[in-house]
């Protein structure tokens, strides 16, 4: 009985999207908050602990400022989200409250899931509020994050927080009660009850979103579930009006089944969260040092350097063919790497001082494609 993936899950991450939780008025549609807290409550009284994934900061904020659809600009999305995420959280902070439960906003920024210190920070704090007996209420920081930085979509940002939490099960909720083989407007779609391998979604149409206010359609929602499987996390996309039949165990929307695997801690984010800001070639003895014997890299086997990256940001690491064989936290700027190339350990250490006796990427901050 697959749905047992679902109501055996000790620790669920639920993701709700834009379009569930605003009215046709484009107001905050409480009484959809509210049904989907009860629904987290009724599964919290049972013993779960739930993260909250909640888009909709965007969508709340454009009443309040008098806009009538969604800003193409960037600075005033992030306006709209500034206004929009502090109603959404009171709004949160009230249904919960009404089940004797807290919240605690947790905003998060794509340097939060790849640099070292963030990820342990941001998971330190998520797992510390569920001990807490917190229900955390995750979003993106919309009004800080620039282009370049931005998830721009909630469904892998909850896949993430799915992993870095350890979660047992992924829900994602949105305004569509399942997949479909076509865009459910399109006469004769037929729902996908079970996905067990990427073979199962094959031929089948997915296109974008179709309400005004949500992002990726379900395009990113698959994307959501092959992470989690990826991670090992089975996760079921329905809508936001069956969050109380998927988490009791009914057989509503699509099931993603995942094996039973679970990478080491930070490279699933490192492969999925990050955009490379370089790339580093190495001779074809680093390959086979960093791949097959999963060494770190050392500067002496790159052969070439590009981009413009800081110490600590993500570069792919390619061979001399240009194939990429992995992304890793690299730990020199772009500006530092060149005089470094070709160079033994020891000859740079005598030669610019201790500091440069580092590896380029720990082995531990390497995640192989
Ligand atoms: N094959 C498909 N099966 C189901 N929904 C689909 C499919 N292709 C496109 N969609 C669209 O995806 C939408 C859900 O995505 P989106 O609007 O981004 O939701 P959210 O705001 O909840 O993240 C649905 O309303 C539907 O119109
Ligand atoms: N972080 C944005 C939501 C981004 C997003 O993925 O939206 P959606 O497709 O509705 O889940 C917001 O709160 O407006």
């Amino acid at each position: 009985m697959p749905r047992e993936l679902i109501t055996r899950a000790g620790r669920i991450v639920v993701k709700v999207g834009s379009s569930s939780l605003t009215g046709a008025d484009g107001d905050l549609d409480l009484a959809a908050i509210d049904r989907l807290v009860g629904a987290i409550a009724a599964r919290r009284a049972a013993g779960a602990q739930v993260v909250l994934v909640s888009s909709g900061a965007i969508a709340a904020g454009l009443n309040p400022l008098g806009l009538s659809r969604r800003p193409r600009d960037l600075a005033t999305q992030q306006a709209a989200a500034a206004v929009g995420q502090g109603a959404l959280v009171a709004a949160y902070t009230a249904a919960f409250a009404d089940h004797g439960a807290r919240v605690g906003q947790v905003l998060l920024t794509e340097m939060d899931v790849t640099r070292r210190s963030h990820y342990v920070n941001a998971r330190r704090t998520l797992v510390r509020l569920l001990h807490l007996g917190v229900v955390p209420v995750v979003n993106e920081n919309d009004s800080v994050a620039t282009q370049e930085i931005r998830f721009g979509d909630n469904d892998r940002l909850a896949a993430l927080v799915a992993h870095l939490v350890k979660a047992d099960a992924l829900v994602l909720l949105s305004d569509v009660d399942a997949v479909y083989d076509g865009p459910p407007t399109r006469p004769g779609a037929r729902r996908i009850p079970v996905v067990a391998s990427p073979a199962d979604l094959e031929g089948i149409v997915v296109a974008g979103s179709g309400s005004s206010v949500g992002t990726g359609g379900m395009t990113t929602k698959l994307e959501a579930a092959r992470i989690a499987a990826g991670a090992g996390i089975p996760a079921v996309v329905t809508s936001a009006a069956l969050a109380g039949e998927v988490l009791a165990g009914e057989e509503v929307g699509t099931l993603f089944t995942a094996a039973p695997v679970r990478p080491r801690g930070r490279l699933l984010w490192l492969q999925h969260a990050s955009d490379a800001k370089g790339q580093l070639v190495l001779d074809a003895g680093a390959v086979a040092a960093v791949v097959q014997r999963r060494t770190s890299l050392l500067p002496a086997g790159i052969v070439a350097v590009s981009g413009s990256f800081d110490e600590g940001d993500a570069v792919d690491v390619a061979d001399e063919a240009g194939r990429v064989v992995g992304r890793g936290l690299v730990n020199y700027a772009s500006t530092e790497l060149p005089a470094m190339l070709g160079k033994s350990t020891r000859q740079l250490g005598e030669a610019l001082g201790e500091h440069y006796r580092r590896v380029v990427i720990h082995r531990d901050d390497l995640a192989l494609l």
